[in-house]
């Protein structure tokens, strides 16, 4: 059976999850946080989680999980059958990524730990989400799904980084990356109704005391 290595909380995490779930996988969860201890970096090579487990070995990072999922197992596809459809779901993916996840992330220390980001790295931050965001909106289609009609990895992507760096945006730059972006607003909405997605923000909420209590434990 698959087993999924990881942490509630962590989004990275939830993407891998929700792939699981949606497609009715029967998997386990394995709780961790990533570390840099040798047995970890058995597992994960950079440390990190998500990792899934699988009878041949262990795969790791997010957007190859989730191809890895689609690929072998079945129930519904999270990506398309025609080439240039599917390439397109996965450059979308790979934007929110890189274009929007990444820049929020390197302001979640002030945003959500408790500590102080770099002047510059904040303003290159900025810049690089508004871009993000700018090339989201020329590239989606967000009818209702950011590839069109059906959902695809790249929702799964777009769910668990739009809301943090939305929080990243609010609270460093007083932007609104949502406010006249009705389509993303009603895709959110569209997919908060989901009950995997609402099983995982259940999870989530249960784990979040542990964790805050984790990440500013001693030596964090
Ligand atoms: N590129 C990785 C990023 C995963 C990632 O950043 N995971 C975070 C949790 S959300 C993590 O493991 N952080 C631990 C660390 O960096 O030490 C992926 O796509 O899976």
């Amino acid at each position: 059976m698959l087993r999924l290595h990881g942490f509630a909380v962590s989004n990275y995490f939830n993407m891998a999850k929700l792939a699981l779930l949606e497609k009715g996988v029967d998997f386990e969860i394995n709780t961790v946080r990533g570390s840099q201890d040798a047995e970890f970096l058995a597992m994960s090579p950079r440390g990190k989680v998500p990792c899934l487990e699988t009878e041949q070995g262990f795969i790791s990072e997010t957007n190859v999980i989730l191809e890895y999922i689609d690929e072998t197992q079945g129930g519904k596809s999270l990506l398309p059958s025609d080439p240039f459809a599917r390439a397109t779901v996965r450059a979308l993916a790979k934007e929110v990524e890189l274009y929007i996840e990444l820049p929020a992330r390197s302001c979640y220390p002030e945003v959500f730990f408790g500590g102080k980001v770099e002047q510059n790295v904040k303003d290159k931050a900025k810049a690089e989400l508004q871009a993000g965001v700018a090339a989201l909106r020329r590239h989606g289609s967000f009818s209702p799904y950011v590839a069109g009609s059906e959902m695809t990895i790249a929702d799964i992507l777009f769910l668990f980084s739009i809301d943090l760096a939305q929080a990243v945006a609010k609270k460093l730059f007083g932007l609104d990356l949502l406010g006249d972006w009705p389509e993303a607003q009603a895709l959110l909405e569209l997919l908060s109704k989901n009950p995997n997605v609402q099983r995982i923000e259940t999870d989530k909420k249960a784990e979040m005391a542990a964790f805050i209590a984790a990440m500013s434990g001693p030596g964090k």
